[in-house]
């Protein structure tokens, strides 16, 4: 039964709503694996915010039993693939425990950057490639300007691409034939050490840690003492299975095979996606190729709006790490917001979905603050140190150089929004790197991109200035140098760190100025003139004043009633436990919130 010939391992890759998943409801119905409906609601989209947003972030892989027209029974693995460009890492480790991928095209929208990125990462692993072109009933499908796109966009064959209707049920025991035919069996040696791929892992509060493996070469069963090549641990097995799509208990798990371990591991970050599991007695000499550390590339600050939350926060951003690898936090500080953390994300789109759990499952009320980036310093005296918010700048005459992350982004769009999209890229400090047309009408744009610019509001604009044609992917393209600058913000001459910013040197005044006339309206008046003032180390380069107040409260007082009077300071009191005092200037707790959520939406 476990003839390695017999098996077929592969995903589906796709562009956001192109019918990934819709498609994988087919394959599992149609192959009598299970109801599709009892699979949504068991598997898929468990997230509550997954589903809202139409997104899948993890999936089980599933295990399908198929007799083909040959007459034979196969195995065939579906392992799914994060469909979101944050977690490109977690998409590789993926694609490299298959050996095939449906490559899956709308057939009314065409090729879309997604599509483009994840090929690539397809064709990188070596996949046997299927091209699948889907929802061919739509009125607009144009499969013949697809079937063109495939070899000329992405430099497919596309004789041998599919034609599918997954709502409809049309195509879809061709798509399995084509997987039995065209994926190649997996290759590996059951009698060679141990080696086995974790692709994905997940917490379970009874089970510990389950790992997702494709055991690559050797065999892995209940008992034995496997070794995690990457983590450097050890552990005993204590369970391996399938899932059908349910988690059922096997002997073994083979060369070839994809199933799961659960070897009494605590916590996600032992079993780490991309890590090889070898035979504690007997190793292998090599990892299997591609383990990457994954860092954090977007930080916030995250803080509880009633202080008291504060444990209760720490207590739910633990609980997400446990199923979050990449999810990194700190305490922190801030002058303003009082205890927090600082935390660290793949992306916006985890950072997102990060703060909307907290909200959602933790009902906890929480402000967030713009998100940054890391930056690399290098300073005067040969030190390179890493800045994830402006208050870890050192002064500027020790700096030598600043760095900052870029990305590359691929962008398609209608050509006739071509001269906007690329004004925006310009003016947020892009660089050019390609203009290619599809189709007369259609143009792929290659520009390389502070990361920095990209996550304060960069797609919504581009969404806006398309009306929502364009898609985009993008990867990380490592750090440049980079002509930025600190701002300060100093109020009554005191700085203060919660208002102050990192900038594009050039964009330095026109940032100052909005965040000082927008602290102008937050503060309140105090007894004498305040001054606002935005400086570049010890340079002002813009300034407003807050105008004195006229009158103090008692003013109103008129005469002798004592008890009123004694309210009014009473009130004024409570009111100032509320305040933060700058120096001299009382700052409301609320103009911080203004501040900082403002920024957040900008
Ligand atoms: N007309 C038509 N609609 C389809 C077809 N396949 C999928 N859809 C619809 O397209 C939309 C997106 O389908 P999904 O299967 O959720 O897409 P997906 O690629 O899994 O999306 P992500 O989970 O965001 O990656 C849904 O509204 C589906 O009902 C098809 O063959 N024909």
């Amino acid at each position: 039964m476990t003839n390695m010939n017999n098996i077929r391992n592969f995903c589906i890759i796709a562009h956001v709503d192109h019918g990934k998943s819709t498609l994988a409801d087919r394959l599992l119905e149609y192959t009598n694996t299970i109801d599709s409906r009892k699979m949504r609601q068991q598997f898929l989209d468990t997230m509550d915010i997954e589903r809202e947003r139409g997104i899948t972030i993890k999936l089980v892989p599933v295990r399908m039993q198929y007799r083909a027209n040959d007459g034979k029974e196969y195995i065939l693995n579906l392992i799914d693939t994060p469909g979101h460009v944050d977690f490109s890492y977690e998409v590789s480790r993926s694609l490299a425990a298959c050996e095939g991928a449906l490559l899956v095209i709308d057939a009314a929208q065409g090729v879309e950057a997604q599509t483009l990125a994840n090929a690539y990462l397809a064709v990188d692993q070596g996949l046997e490639i299927i091209p699948v072109i889907n929802k061919i009933d739509l009125p607009g499908a144009r499969p013949d300007e697809v079937l063109r796109q495939i070899e000329e966009v992405i430099g497919l064959d596309s004789s041998q691409a599919i034609l599918v209707s997954a709502k409809e049920g049309i195509g879809i025991p061709e798509a399995l034939e084509a997987i039995v035919k065209r994926v190649p069996p997996p290759t590996g040696n059951e009698d060679a050490k141990l080696q086995a791929l974790i692709f994905d892992s997940i917490y379970d509060n009874y089970r510990g840690v389950i790992s997702y493996v494709r055991v690559v070469n050797g065999c892995i069963k209940k008992g034995q003492s496997i070794f995690f090549m990457a983590t450097r641990k050890e552990y005993e097995v204590e369970e391996v299975g399938f899932f059908t799509p349910f988690m059922s208990p096997a002997e073994e798990l083979k060369a070839g095979e994809v199933g799961y371990v659960i070897a009494n591991v605590k916590t996600i970050w032992e079993a780490r996606v991309g890590d090889t599991i070898t035979d504690a007695n007997s190793p292998a000499d090599k990892p299997l190729p591609g383990y990457k550390h994954i860092k954090p590339v977007v930080f916030c600050g995250l803080y509880p709006l009633d202080r008291d939350d504060f444990p209760r926060l720490r207590e739910a951003i633990e609980k997400l790490q446990l199923n979050d690898s990449a999810l990194a936090f700190e305490p922190e500080t801030s002058e303003a917001l009082g205890f927090g953390f600082r935390c660290g994300f793949l992306g916006l789109l985890h950072m997102d979905i990060t703060i909307e759990r907290l909200k959602r499952e933790f009902e906890i009320d929480l402000v967030a603050t713009a998100p940054t980036v890391a930056y690399e310093i290098l300073l005067k005296d040969g030190e390179v140190i890493e800045a994830r918010k402006p208050s870890d700048f050192p002064d500027p005459v020790k700096i030598e150089e600043i760095r900052e992350p870029f990305i590359r982004l691929t962008i398609f769009l209608p050509s006739d929004y071509v001269g906007k999209a690329m004004k925006l890229c310009q003016d947020r400090h892009g660089e050019f790197v390609s203009l290619d047309y599809i189709t007369p009408e259609r143009v792929k744009l290659i520009y390389d991109l502070p990361l920095a610019e990209f996550i304060v509001d960069f797609h919504d604009r581009l969404k806006s200035l398309t009306r929502g044609y364009a898609s985009i992917d993008y990867e990380q393209v490592g750090y440049r140098k980079s002509d930025l600058v600190k701002v300060d913000i100093l109020i009554h001459g005191e700085p203060v760190d919660a208002f102050s910013f990192i900038c594009h040197k050039d964009d330095a005044y026109k940032r100052a100025l909005g965040v000082i006339k927008k602290l102008k309206e937050l503060i309140p008046r105090q007894l004498f003139e305040v001054a606002i003032q935005a400086s570049i180390g010890s340079r002002v380069i813009a300034r407003e004043n807050v105008k004195p107040l006229r009158k103090n409260v008692l003013a109103k007082c008129y005469g002798g009633d004592v008890t009123r009077k004694r309210k009014l300071l009473e009130k004024q009191k409570e009111g100032k436990e509320k305040m933060k005092m700058i120096g001299r200037v009382q700052i409301p707790q609320e103009a911080f919130l203004a501040f900082l959520q403002a920024n957040e939406e900008e």
